[in-house]
């Protein structure tokens, strides 16, 4: 039997079944004919017992028909055609895992610009240099996605006060996998080097171990591939993916907030991993308990391993970090101009990143030296932004202000409906625009607790789904107070 019947095959099923069952299931198969008999290869394990429970009996009656009722012998296995018996068609190429595929975004990617080669079996795979480390696993219709930035190492990560204690336990979790941290849960504010953390382990663990297999996402692409896996009725190779990695990096997790399902799925697929000795690692801009609308078991369980707080960077390492990133784009910086800017600049470390990358751009365009006086010269926009930074005071008078309201009522104990809920507006915006902890926010509203701020923002964010009264004051305060 000619290797052309498969493909001949192929034209009978291509008719028969819907064209993305097609080309997810069957054309993805490479063919060899030997001796009597028929191998397919599959580009996964997924998609070879998919065909075999799903395809193989109608695959096997169509090749008896085109072989004169001659039934052939089908055997099937995970891997490529050798190359001289099988060259493969570009078309059929295009739906495996290699060659040009279509992202989800809809738009065509080749493989010079995605920098980055992929294993059938999932495996991690030595990418370009200073690109982005990408697995892609197919199964059926869903695209399972990890990147991993090569850059955000433990070696391009200054380490400081601020984050010794993250970066120790980060470095523990790289170096033994599953150990006595599992799960690590790194949190702190925005722009403080959780996520560059969480890259570092994930690199050092595929550096040390060259076949780990490991997955990060963002856990709204987590909700995101989990939908789309009820849609397709795929849940199950969902949860086989996703419990079948090494170790499992899921960042910024407050997005699973009030997300039930996915929250569910999570947990079911967090137990199974810790059970299963392999590593859990969240990052989240809050504790666990301050989560809002999260389930209580998931939130416990992220107490199981180790939590670990990421500080925004005092000014020693704010300098440091500056000098590093120059170092990095190869420019000179005076320690005078990094103290420069690292004394403007206090929020985080992308702020400070943005920064310099404005200076340094400037200084290329006009062939200026680094100067103090340069540096305020090009930074007179965000320096001014800063200096209008929003404080809890400002939101207090703001929100005052705008109820025709004392700020005096908000700070007292009267519980009017005409006070509780501008309090609570302003305990939300609290939260929201500024660093303060909940504690503190408490603090500033007249000595409250840190659970009744809590329950203020849990009560705005409610109300600005059912209200459009608040949605819109709401809305307004955002504005007012952030442009
Ligand atoms: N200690 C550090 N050393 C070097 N670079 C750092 C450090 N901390 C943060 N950065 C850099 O700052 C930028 C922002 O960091 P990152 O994205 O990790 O923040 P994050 O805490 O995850 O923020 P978010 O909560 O917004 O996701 C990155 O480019 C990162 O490399």
């Amino acid at each position: 039997m000619p290797n052309s019947m498969w493909h001949q095959c192929l034209e009978v099923l291509r008719d028969e079944f819907p064209a993305q069952q097609f080309n997810t299931w069957l054309r993805p198969l490479q063919s060899d004919h030997r001796e009597g008999q028929l191998m397919l290869f599959a580009p996964n394990r997924f998609v070879m017992d998919w065909v075999n429970e799903k395809y193989l009996r109608r695959i096997e009656e169509v090749l008896k028909d085109l072989n004169g009722g001659q039934a052939p012998r089908v055997n099937m296995k995970v891997g490529s055609a050798p190359r001289e018996s099988e060259p493969v068609k570009r078309s059929q190429a295009e739906s495996q895992v290699n060659g040009t595929f279509q992202e989800e975004t809809g738009r065509r990617v080749t493989e010079e610009e995605r920098g980055v080669a992929v294993s059938a079996g999932g495996a991690a795979v030595r990418p370009k240099a200073g690109g982005w480390r990408r697995e892609v696993q197919v199964e059926g219709d869903i695209k399972h996605q990890s990147f991993l930035n090569e850059g955000f190492t433990f070696e391009t990560f200054v380490e400081g006060k601020s984050n010794q204690l993250a970066r120790a336990a980060s470095m523990q979790v790289a170096e033994n996998p599953g150990g006595a941290y599992n799960p690590l849960f790194l949190y702190g504010g925005v722009g403080l080097g959780k996520t560059h953390l969480m890259h570092a382990i994930g690199n050092e663990i595929v550096r040390r171990n060259p076949r780990a297999k490991v997955a990060y996402l963002r856990s709204e692409r987590f909700v995101a591939d989990m939908v789309k896996a009820l849609q397709l009725n795929a849940i199950n190779e969902f949860k086989r993916y996703y419990r079948s990695v090494d170790a499992l990096l899921i960042d910024d997790i407050q997005f699973f907030a009030r997300k039930e399902r996915s929250q569910e799925e999570f947990f079911h697929t967090f137990n199974a991993l810790l059970e299963g000795g392999q590593q859990v690692i969240v990052t989240c801009d809050r504790f666990p308990k301050e989560i809002v609308d999260m389930e209580e078991r998931l939130k416990s369980r992220f107490g199981w391993g180790l939590t670990v707080m990421v500080e925004p960077p005092e000014l020693e390492t704010r300098v440091a970090i500056l000098m590093k990133k120059a170092e990095q784009a190869n420019v000179k910086l005076s320690s005078e101009a990094a103290f420069f800017i690292a004394q403007k600049i206090r929020s985080n470390v992308r702020e400070l990143e943005g920064a310099l990358r404005l200076v340094i751009a400037n200084a290329h365009f006009t062939g200026s030296e680094i100067t103090p006086p340069f540096i305020r010269e090009s930074l007179k926009d965000l320096l001014a932004l800063h200096e209008k930074q929003v404080s809890i005071d400002n939101i207090q008078r703001t929100v005052a202000e705008y109820y025709k309201i004392k700020v005096a009522d908000l700070l007292s104990k009267r519980r009017t409906r005409t006070v509780t809920r501008p309090r609570q507006v302003a305990m939300s915006l609290s939260k929201e625009l500024t660093n303060h902890s909940l504690p503190e926010i408490g603090d500033a509203f007249g000595g409250r607790d840190h659970t009744t701020v809590l329950h203020a923002c849990k009560k705005i964010v409610e109300l600005q789904e059912t209200d459009p009264g608040i949605r819109e004051d709401y809305q307004n305060f955002m504005r007012l107070l952030t442009t």
